[in-house]
């Protein structure tokens, strides 16, 4: 059915379009965070490439569970200040340091 005030060629009407806009809009912010996101994380391996070759070169071992709990008691008070899920945030860390420890061990296979 086609009512011409609701109803556009598309079978979108005025309030369809506002929504696709902000649907849009947001969409371009999620993209600029995923972004930074990713130059973030970028980051973060590099330096841990570096604590890697430090640590290898040393004969220190990859992980270090004491730290990883400072980190992560850290980043929980941290989540909790900017009400985003602890238990999600914890996650994400273990996550990235699992990976971290993963590259560790290569470079100190390789050294
Ligand atoms: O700080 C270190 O010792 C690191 O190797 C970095 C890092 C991290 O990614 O934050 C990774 C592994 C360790 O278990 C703890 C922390």
């Amino acid at each position: 059915m086609t009512t011409s005030h609701t109803s556009d060629a598309n079978g979108a009407g005025p309030a369809d379009e506002a929504v696709r806009a902000e649907l849009s809009r947001l969409r371009d912010s999620i993209d600029n965070i995923d972004a930074a996101v990713v130059h973030m994380l970028a980051e973060r391996f590099k330096c841990t490439q570096q604590v890697g070759h430090l640590k290898a070169n040393h004969h220190l071992p990859p992980a270090d569970p004491d730290r990883e709990a400072r980190q992560i008691a850290r980043l929980r008070e941290l989540a909790e200040s900017a009400k985003l899920d602890p238990a999600f945030a914890e996650k994400l860390l273990n996550f990235i340091i699992a990976e971290v420890i993963r590259h560790h061990e290569t470079i100190a296979k390789s050294a």
